[in-house]
């Protein structure tokens, strides 16, 4: 099999099997053909990962900030090496282009720990000066084992935006990978051993939601981040709530992308394939509802669909290719459904929504022009490459119908009109806006979203307060006073 892994899971610094657990079958999505196949974590693998991270995470805690940033950033080090081989993993994984996976994934990863390793050694807490001479110190600790459970379309990308973060705090780590890609992974944890973690700290257990569940509602875990959809998120969100566990919620979205009559076409249009098509459409903050000023409606729709033209569908690992299979039968199958609904409620489909009819799970990139509030391709996340473009007139009327959904992750705007444009930021309920561009993700900013999009932020300074906890320490100076 083309990558088959040493052994299902990483546990407490090594490879381990235990082929009593459910085999998973990981597919090429680009072939349809089996290329690695795995075993579901039993409870024994959960039990010894669970150990070894409790006992691990209570000596990293006692090392330095420099200390443990040093592992990190060479561990980002070897992933920049190493960027070739990771991305084509990657690639098998999702079957996402090399074009993409090269520049997006193991490189994102890497961003991620060198910038927490970075910021590591600068983790300190305050001193508080207090009346009568008295004072105050707070320290920054870690909040203990954190569980990060994973999305399949930047597998990488996540188990880095969540590993990283977790262990510059001095936490220890059980990542589960989402079940349709759980490779690269892996090679994380790999990677992080030869960089130098103690063993145990950063642990990969493979399953089904089973496995996350059993994670999550262990007492002995202090955290637990999720990347996934909104119905998940209710679901862990709650369990992590019984036990009063910490929690990042990273789910879905139906961002809207606004472009007004002043924007700048061929921007605008950019904006709007990289807001829908990268990845095969399969990103969570993707502007999936483009509002586009009834002026320039046909104009927009026409550069659109003949930019669209020249995508170049095809083998993921060639490199001029720019978009790539569905991640699964499973996934195209649904997305196949939404282009049909779409249809069946009256949207103009202008492009594209066919299954390419070879092995694999392919799809033409799909645009519905005509589409009304309250259509489902207008309503419901597709997480696939469907396109809804909707018409609107004024500004006040659009920024209402932008967040006219349950959903916050993200929004855009395109114009030329630098007041309009803050004004529209300001204006829209989403945890990430973008002016004249869509989809950036650098690691310096915060990451996250409001509303059923999720709670807390990933990336930034701003992860540092979910991965770790302020103890305030009161020092009185004089005598202790009491009452009697
Ligand atoms: N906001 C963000 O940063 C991102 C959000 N996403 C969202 O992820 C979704 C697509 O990913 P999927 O893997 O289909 O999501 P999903 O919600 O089906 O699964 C996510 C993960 O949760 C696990 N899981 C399922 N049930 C569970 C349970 N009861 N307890 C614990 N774990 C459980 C799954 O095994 C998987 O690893 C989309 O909604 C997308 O918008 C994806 C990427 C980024």
């Amino acid at each position: 099999m083309k990558a088959q892994p040493t052994a299902s899971h990483f546990v407490n610094g090594r490879y381990v099997e235990d082929t009593a657990g459910t085999p998973m079958d990981v597919i090429y999505p680009a072939t349809g053909e089996v290329i690695a196949q795995l075993h579901e974590a039993t409870p024994a693998i959960i039990e010894e990962a669970i150990i070894a991270a409790k006992a691990a995470q209570k000596e990293w805690a006692k090392y330095s900030g420099t200390e443990r940033g040093r592992i990190l950033r060479r561990t980002a080090d070897i992933m920049r090496e190493r960027n070739h081989d990771l991305s084509v993993l990657e690639t098998y994984d999702t079957g996402k282009p090399y074009q993409e996976t090269s520049v997006a994934d193991a490189t994102s990863g890497a961003d991620a720990l060198e910038f927490f390793g970075g910021l590591a050694a600068s983790l300190t807490g305050e001193h508080i000066q207090l009346s009568g001479g008295d004072w105050a110190y707070t320290v920054r600790e870690p909040l203990g084992l954190c569980v990060g459970i994973g999305a399949w379309n930047y597998p990488t990308q996540i188990a880095c935006w969540k590993g990283a973060p977790a262990l510059a705090c001095g936490n220890a780590v059980i990542f589960k990978p989402s079940e349709t890609t759980p490779l690269c992974a892996l090679k994380v944890a790999e990677i992080l051993i030869e960089a130098g973690l103690p063993a145990g700290l950063y642990n990969v257990v493979q399953g089904m939601g089973a496995v996350g569940g059993a994670l999550v509602t262990d007492p002995r875990v202090e955290k637990v981040s999720l990347t996934g959809s909104v119905p998940t998120g209710k679901k862990v969100y709650a369990a992590a709530a019984a036990d009063m566990k910490h929690a990042t919620m990273e789910l879905g979205g139906k961002s809207p992308m606004v472009v007004f009559d002043d924007a700048n076409i061929e921007d605008a249009v950019s904006g709007a394939i990289l807001g829908n098509f990268y990845s095969s459409g399969q990103v969570c903050s993707n502007g999936t509802r483009v509002f586009v000023q009834k002026g320039i409606k046909e104009a927009f729709l026409k550069r659109l669909t003949e930019r669209l033209s020249t995508a170049i569908i095809g083998d993921p690992m060639d490199e001029a290719t720019n978009f790539g299979p569905m991640v699964s039968e499973n996934q195209l199958n649904i997305v196949l459904g939404y282009v049909e609904k779409g249809q069946a409620e009256g949207a103009r489909l202008v492009c594209g929504g066919t299954r390419i009819e070879q092995p694999g799970s392919w799809i033409t990139p799909a645009v519905f022009a005509d589409v009304t509030d309250d259509m489902a391709i207008a309503r419901e996340e597709i997480f696939g490459p469907v396109m809804s473009v909707l018409d609107f007139d004024t500004e006040e009327e659009v920024v209402a119908r932008a967040n006219d959904t349950e959903f916050g992750l993200a929004a855009g705007v395109y114009t030329s009109d630098l007041t309009r444009a803050h004004r529209m930021a300001a204006g829209f309920e989403a945890g990430t806006c973008f002016i004249n561009s869509y989809n950036d993700a650098p690691v310096e900013v915060p990451f996250g979203g409001v509303k059923a999009s999720g709670i807390g932020r990933e990336n930034s300074k701003a992860a540092i307060e979910h991965y770790s906890q302020l103890k305030s320490v009161y020092v009185r100076m004089g005598e202790t006073e009491a009452p009697f």
